[in-house]
């Protein structure tokens, strides 16, 4: 019988517990995917010293489980970062950002040896660029970092009455050119009134574990 997208997500996270060290700090993201690895982590024997959160949805679930969180600034080094995406590419070049996340997620994924993205197979694309790319802004800058996004052929759309966890804004833009992910990741960045835009190609995941149909797959950058 095929399985649902929850069902894989489940499976690709249940995979990802297998490659949390014991006794380490760990990154933990954001999203429904993630939810499930915090889930499964919870309820495995496993023993970690504690985990950053990149999100208060996060650091609530993994209160439940009895998690230990520790803040960003209190560690240097973390072991391994876990989470989702909502497009990768055979780079391992991802959008993230659907959750409104992706500031923090690139924080505390900058802090880790090893970033493990989980995803279904419906995440998987050979091209980027379908799913809105997420841009945090700060809020005075809103209007005139939607007319540079507009320059560079975007289509941005502000998501009405949300606020990310520093409080800023998000705007999300469908139409960029994403045929060079680092280029434009770059370029995004550069706007000022920009806080972090959602593509993460600069430092893509070093394993995907991909929960598809016929099985758990685990893939490494293609070059
Ligand atoms: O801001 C949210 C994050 O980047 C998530 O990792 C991403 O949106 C994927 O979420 P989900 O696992 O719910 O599809």
């Amino acid at each position: 019988m095929k399985k649902s997208q929850t069902e894989l997500k489940r499976l690709a996270a249940e995979k990802a517990v297998e490659f949390v060290p014991e006794n380490e700090y760990i990154g933990i993201g954001t999203g429904s995917t993630v939810n499930l690895f915090i889930e499964a982590l919870g309820k495995s024997s496993k023993q970690i010293k504690g985990a950053v959160a990149t999100s208060r949805e996060s650091a609530a679930l993994m209160a439940q489980y009895g998690i230990p969180e520790i803040h960003p600034n209190e560690v240097s080094s973390l072991a391994v970062y876990v989470d989702g995406a909502d497009e990768i590419n055979p780079l391992l070049q991802m959008i993230k950002g659907g959750g409104g996340a992706h500031l923090g997620e690139k924080i505390v994924a900058r802090l880790a040896q090893q970033f493990i993205c989980i995803a279904d197979e419906t995440k998987y694309v050979k091209r980027l660029g379908k799913f809105p790319v997420a841009m945090e802004v700060i809020p005075m800058a809103r209007s005139m970092v939607s007319r540079e996004l507009v320059k560079l052929g975007g289509q941005p759309e502000l998501r009405i009455g949300f606020k990310s966890l520093n409080g800023n804004e998000i705007v999300d833009v469908t139409g960029l050119d994403l045929s060079q992910p680092i280029a434009m990741e770059d370029k995004l960045n550069a706007i000022l009134g920009m806080v972090e835009n959602g593509i993460f190609a600069r430092d893509p995941a070093d394993l995907l574990i991909l929960a598809k149909q016929d099985g758990v797959e685990l893939i490494t950058a293609h070059v």
